[in-house]
């Protein structure tokens, strides 16, 4: 019977476990630069013990920022920044993929030097920018051109490109959640009437270029995906979930990456197991899951390992406490997105003995 603690291949990647630590969004990349730092490589590498440490979503162009204090991956500084993280993950004998991000309309013009946010079509997100006070409603984005979309293109392959000087094992792309390639994909978001609108093979062609692009920059046994196949995060739908994101699946598995990462509890209406039989490769199951909910997963072989979020931030050496049983640090919600050591470095790990 497959348990947490059984080692698994993903992609070109021996991982000792299959305790996957999701992508967090953390907002301690202070500066304008967007620049990691090495209170983030301390947050990281308490946390190498992951079978793979999947980075927080990491943005691939200025114009594909949402948050405050949220890292890029566009600049030479950000690649000098994000090496002391790799570095030190490395060195203390873990695996680290960084998630290439744009957040599309997910954003304001308060991020991007007065601009509109940029989308598949102008269509506003119900909802308020997240983390910004007074609250804020999103804007209208402005829908972007047919001429633009290789530049967008282009930004994850350059991004992809960066990650691999700054020594990331490899990169996953953030297809889900209501940004950018998500918005493309799902029809409630994209009217577009060219080839990256309309049927599903239209509304799906940037996510895959991007995929295209990430595999001729890393090889696809390096490169994985994040969906959303729920569709619940800011104001999403599809009208054939089922057909869209199986399309995806299908494509991606011909493509041989080396895994899918989706978000989605234990629920009726999941598309999990569908997706992972049509994928064909790894199948990572991320959200909101327990141990026995975990390892649930993976006896029944709807998932070949599993992503924890919220029990990553606040146990580093999570690994070790689940096989042991031991009691789990309850997360301080309130610090998750604070510019601060406190509540991001300074969760304790189990004595030696402990
Ligand atoms: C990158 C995020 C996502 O994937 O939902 C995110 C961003 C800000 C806060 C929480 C999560």
């Amino acid at each position: 019977m497959t348990t947490l603690f059984d080692p698994i291949k993903v992609g070109s990647l021996e991982l000792p476990n299959r305790i996957i630590m999701a992508p967090l969004t953390r907002s301690r990349a202070v500066g304008a630069g967007r620049v990691p730092n090495a209170l983030m490589a301390e947050y990281y590498v308490q946390r190498a013990s992951a079978g793979l440490i999947l980075s927080e979503a990491t943005s691939v162009t200025p114009m594909g920022v949402g948050y405050a204090d949220t890292p890029g991956i566009w600049s030479d500084e950000q690649v000098e920044g994000w090496k002391q993280v790799t570095a030190a993950v490395h060195d203390a004998g873990g695996r680290i993929f960084l998630q290439l991000w744009h957040v599309g309309r997910i954003s304001d013009p308060l991020f991007l030097d007065g601009e509109l946010p940029v989308a598949p079509s102008a269509i506003q997100p119900k909802g308020h920018v997240s983390l910004v006070r007074p609250v804020k409603p999103y804007v209208t984005p402005r829908a972007l051109t047919l001429e633009e979309i290789p530049a967008i293109v282009a930004a994850y392959r350059k991004g992809a490109e960066n990650a691999k000087k700054a020594g990331f094992d490899g990169v996953e792309i953030h297809g889900a959640n209501g940004y950018l390639l998500d918005q493309f994909l799902q029809d409630s978001t994209n009217q577009r009437t060219d080839a990256y609108g309309g049927p599903i093979e239209n509304r799906a062609r940037l996510m895959l270029e991007v995929t295209d692009a990430c595999i001729d920059v890393w090889g696809a046994n390096r490169v994985g995906m994040h969906l959303a196949p729920r569709r619940d995060a800011h104001d999403m739908g599809d009208s054939t979930p089922l057909d869209t994101f199986g399309y995806v699946a299908r494509e991606l598995g011909k493509r041989g990456i080396a895994f899918i990462c989706a978000r989605e509890a234990i629920g009726a209406d999941r598309l999990g197991p569908e997706l992972k039989k049509i994928f064909g490769g790894v199948y990572i199951a991320n959200e909101k899951l327990t141990k026995e909910s975990a390892d649930q997963l993976l006896t029944s072989g709807d998932a070949d390992a599993v992503a924890f979020g919220q029990w990553f931030i606040a146990n580093p050496d999570l690994p070790e406490r689940l096989k042991r049983n031991a009691p789990l640090n309850a997360p301080r919600p309130d610090k998750f997105y604070a510019p601060t050591a406190e509540g991001y470095t300074d969760y304790p790990a189990l004595q030696a003995n402990g």
